[in-house]
């Protein structure tokens, strides 16, 4: 009996990829990026330890599709952040790993020329690249981690990390977020679950000995710490949004009774804002309000934010994409960007009282 045919029946090819440390000696750690990604990760862990009183709030497209309009937003977000520092760290969303509901582009990293070609090797490399400038223009990086090998890769250069409403569920993901180097806000489920991020933030503070590479590329036993640093991103769904503060409430008696602490982030994008990038203002406002009122556990917000407004379908011609606009969900345009931010650090001047865990 022959034995040739029992496995990959429904794989084509196996492809070499470049090591994570053939990548990063492609594109290395300058002292002044690895200074930014430390102090990002400390001031977040601050805010989250309550030592530091400001509001984090991470803001960028969807995902980068153009590193040159990404910069461009990174650079004018630099100057947005130095304006507001006194009150709020501002993290530049650096998306490049899109979870599909069903299919559709999955980002950077998987398919950089955006033409079916998925040239993996080459989106890592960019991405890194593109993190690495980001990060030396003075601005800390946040990313969702959705491949588990990823994070040998760009883990280095990376201040904040989300696991996905899709993915906060998922072992492979709480395991690997217990080794993650940074603060990870784990997103309530799509249908609005948020049983799901409470015990993602529970399972990624244990320890995990779990499958995944080496700096050589080769098979690893990675055995973790655990992550001190998990806390619960609300984004709504299941048809209904839960920033307004009777769910905020829910979701910090939920921590309480976890015995967690009572960080909490809300993504003002996505279930919360009905996916209508237009309402993010308002829901952003309202948080605000909330903390002006004295609420005490929300430290961080989250913002679909980019140079135009809306958002395109990625066309045949790759010429006719409008310049700085999201390809994934729809953003906020830059001036309404500035708006909500000034807007929100004016109301949060004199309210920001050191804050209890
Ligand atoms: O934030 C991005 C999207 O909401 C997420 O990737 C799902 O997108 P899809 O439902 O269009 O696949
Ligand atoms: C996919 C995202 O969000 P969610 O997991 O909440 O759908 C995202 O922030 O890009």
């Amino acid at each position: 009996m022959t034995h040739a045919n029992l496995e990959n029946l429904n794989v084509i090819q196996l492809d070499d990829m470049p090591s994570p440390d053939e990548i990063k000696s492609r594109a290395p750690l300058s002292d002044t990026a690895a200074q930014t990604v430390e102090d990002g990760r400390n001031a977040l862990k601050n805010i989250l330890d309550r030592t530091d009183p400001r509001l984090f709030v991470v803001l960028g497209p969807c995902s980068i599709h153009d590193p040159e309009a990404g910069l461009d937003y990174a650079r004018r977000l630099k100057a947005l952040a130095a304006e507001v520092s006194d009150v709020m760290l501002l993290v530049m969303r650096v998306y490049f790993e899109k979870p599909r509901t069903t299919t559709g582009w999955k980002g950077y990293i998987n398919d950089p020329r955006m033409d079916d070609s998925f040239h993996i090797e080459e989106g890592m490399e960019k991405a890194r690249r593109f993190l690495l400038a980001v990060n030396e223009i003075g601005l800390p990086a946040a990313t969702e981690a959705l491949d588990p090998i990823s994070p040998q890769y760009l883990g280095d250069i990376i201040a904040w990390t989300a696991i996905g409403a899709r993915t906060s569920e998922s072992q492979t993901h709480r395991e690997m977020s217990s080794g993650l180097s940074t603060p990870v806000g784990f997103k309530n489920g799509t249908d609005g679950s948020l049983d799901v991020a409470i015990n993602a933030i529970l399972s990624a503070s244990h320890p995990h000995s779990f499958l995944g590479i080496n700096g050589h590329g080769r098979s690893a036993i990675i055995r973790t710490r655990g992550n001190a640093y998990g806390h619960v991103v609300l984004r709504g769904g299941g048809g209904r949004p839960n920033y307004d503060s009777v769910s905020v409430a829910i979701a910090e008696s939920a921590l309480k009774k976890a015995n967690l602490p009572k960080n909490i982030v809300v993504d003002c994008s996505h279930g919360n804002s009905y996916k209508k990038y237009d309402l993010q203002p308002l829901v952003m406002t309202d948080c605000i309000n909330q903390i002006r009122d004295g609420n005490q556990s929300i430290v961080g917000l989250m913002i679909e934010s980019h140079i135009e407004a809306g958002n395109q379908s990625i066309p045949e011609d790759l010429s006719q994409l409008k310049y700085g606009c999201s390809v994934t969900d729809a953003c906020v345009d830059w001036k309404t960007t500035e708006d909500m931010i000034r807007d929100a650090a004016a109301q949060l001047r004199g309210h920001l009282n050191p804050r209890q865990a």
